[in-house]
Formats: structure tokens, sequence, C-alpha cells
């Protein structure tokens, strides 16, 4: 059956605030700039851009934040029938960035009474989930009920039409109430789920300790996903498939001004490449080039690549 949708990413939107003046500490900041932010939602930007036909499964603040944030999705073409908004009050989150320098860059996040947390069960329709390939969760979505319920309700939907889902760990420290927590309800989806990816440290909450990544991936082979990636920061990343093989995904290199970002313009750039019949080492590549020229932009959202501007950062470092 041809379905209607690539990918429908799942979770929360919020605003970027990201500081004008850098190279210096929040205190220091007097201006910002506003883009739409949240990492399943910027998954969802730049996985449009790159030309997928992408929905958005989310609740966003019933005032000026939550318009600007649904008709910036909708002009990107990003399919909004399903990004509810708010009638009890809940607000959109805020993320405001300090850019110290390009490798001491923080986030600080608003997230007191957050829409996205309060999306509920009964408001997930089955017959959107069925029309796509792929739904993308967002780890941070299961931090709180009823979006962690209705998180799961989505996934039972995925499983019974057969949907593949891509489980993003996106760990947000602020939403969390304990370690403890992260660790029961992230291994509950991990284990859910096809395709699981985060960073080292990711995998480290959902597995509440030190880990190491064979020992990860051993402990996630015995359940569903077939692949697991692993990011390593500035190190690269590797993927791992479930018949043995593990990939090796290098960096390229980047005139860094920031590096929030980077997770999400990885993400869409792996999952694109995936979706289009590339093998998992060239979408390591697509990966880490879409990282590199987001690092080098000053948002996360806007600046998400073309796939004409991935393959020719690719061509450019790989000669
Ligand atoms: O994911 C968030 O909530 C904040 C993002 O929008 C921000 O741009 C970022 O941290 C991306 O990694």
């Amino acid at each position: 059956m041809e379905k209607q949708f690539d990918l429908i990413t799942v979770g929360r939107a919020c605003i970027d605030l990201n500081a004008v003046e850098y190279n210096r500490p929040m205190e220091d900041t007097m201006t910002f700039a506003k883009y739409v932010g949240g990492s399943p939602v910027n998954i969802a930007i730049g996985t449009s851009k790159l030309g997928m036909k992408v929905g958005f499964i989310g609740k966003v603040s019933n005032d000026q934040h939550g318009r600007f944030i649904k008709k910036y999705m909708a002009d990107v073409g990003i399919n909004t029938d399903h990004t509810i908004f708010d009638q009890e009050g809940h607000t959109s989150g805020m993320v405001f960035t300090e850019i110290k320098s390009p490798q001491e860059c923080s986030i600080l996040m608003y997230r007191e009474n957050v829409a996205d947390l309060y999306l509920r069960p009964e408001e997930i329709q089955e017959d959107y989930i069925k029309k796509t390939k792929k739904i993308l969760i967002s780890g941070t979505a299961l931090a709180g009920s009823p979006s962690r319920e209705a998180v799961f309700q989505v996934v039972k939907y995925a499983r019974k039409h057969n949907v593949e889902i891509l489980f993003e760990l996106d760990y947000r420290y602020p939403t969390w109430k304990s370690d403890a927590e992260t660790s029961i309800y992230y291994s509950l989806m991990a284990e859910m789920a096809d395709v699981v990816i985060g960073t080292r440290d990711e995998f480290d909450k959902l597995e509440n300790k030190q880990g190491e990544n064979n020992e990860t991936v051993a402990y996630l082979f015995q359940y569903r996903p077939k692949l697991i990636v692993i990011k390593h920061g500035v190190k690269g990343s590797y993927a791992y498939t479930k018949d043995g093989q593990i990939i090796d995904g290098k960096v390229y290199k980047s005139n860094v001004l920031k590096t929030f970002g980077a997770g999400d313009s990885y993400a869409s750039a792996f999952l694109y490449a995936l979706s289009h019949g590339k093998s998992i080492e060239v979408a390591l590549k697509f990966g880490a080039a879409a990282a590199a020229i987001v690092v080098s932009k000053h948002s996360s959202s806007e600046a998400m690549p073309t796939v004409a501007a991935i393959e020719a950062l690719i061509k450019e470092q790989d000669k």
C-alpha cells in the first residue's frame, strides 16, 4: 500500500532563543534570535527539507508561540493535522542557548507546565499512524504522563500496522525526575523499537550506568532492535546491526560556531539516506556531513541542509 508519509515524528515543539552575541556567557548576552526548536520538530524540519513526506504529532500552546511553531512547520511542508493546540493553559517550552565558545555551549531549558507533556493517548489517531512508513519517538516525550502513555499508544498502533519504530533517545535533563525513572522508560521503549539512536551518554542514561558499546548492543539485540547507532561526538559514531556488522562513522571538518543542533541534523540526514536505499556506511556519512553543516550555522532548525549541500560536503572532504 502506498503510504502518505515517509516519517512522522512524535514529541515536543518549543522555541529556541539562540544568543546573537556569541563567545560570552549568558549573563552578558542581551540579544537572542527566535527559531522553532525541539529535537523531534528539528528532525521533522530536517527530513522535510531533504524532500521526505513528513508529519508531526505533538501538543503546542494555544497562544502566539504555539501558532508561530505550527505555522513554521506547515510552511516548510510538514503535515500538522495532528499538531494539537493545548486547551488547558499549558505553555510552550523555551530554550535559551549560550555560546561561550565553539566548544563550550549549553542550553538553558524552561519546561515548567509544558504543553508537549500533556499529549493524551486518546488524542492519538490510529488512521494517521497507519499512513506512515516510519515513526520517530523522542525520548523526552516519555518523561511525564500523559505524554508517555500517548507515546505507547503510538507504538501500539505502529506495531499493528507494520510501521518502523525509530527511537531517538534525546535526553534532556530538566524534564526527568530521576535517573532510575529515565532508565526504566528508555529501556522499555528501546526494547520495542526497530532502530535506536543516541549518544554514548544517552545510552548510559538508558542503562543507568557508565556502559560500553558492546555490552549495550548485546543487551538490546536480545529484543526488537535491528540497528543501533551510538554517537561519540567529535570521535565519530558506530552503527551496529543485529547480524553482527559494526560500521565506523567518521566526522567531517567544520567551522564550528556552536555544538547544538548536531544530533537532530545527524538523525535527519541518516534517516533520509537509509530511506533512499543507501548503505549504512553512506547514511553515517550523510549524518556526519549534515551535523558539520548545522554546527557552523546559528540555528538548529533553519540551518538544516539540503541534499545538494550534504553531497557537496562529502565530495569535497572525501577527496
Ligand atoms: O531539543 C530541544 O529542545 C532544543 C533544541 O531545539 C535545540 O536547538 C537543541 O538543543 C538542538 O540540539
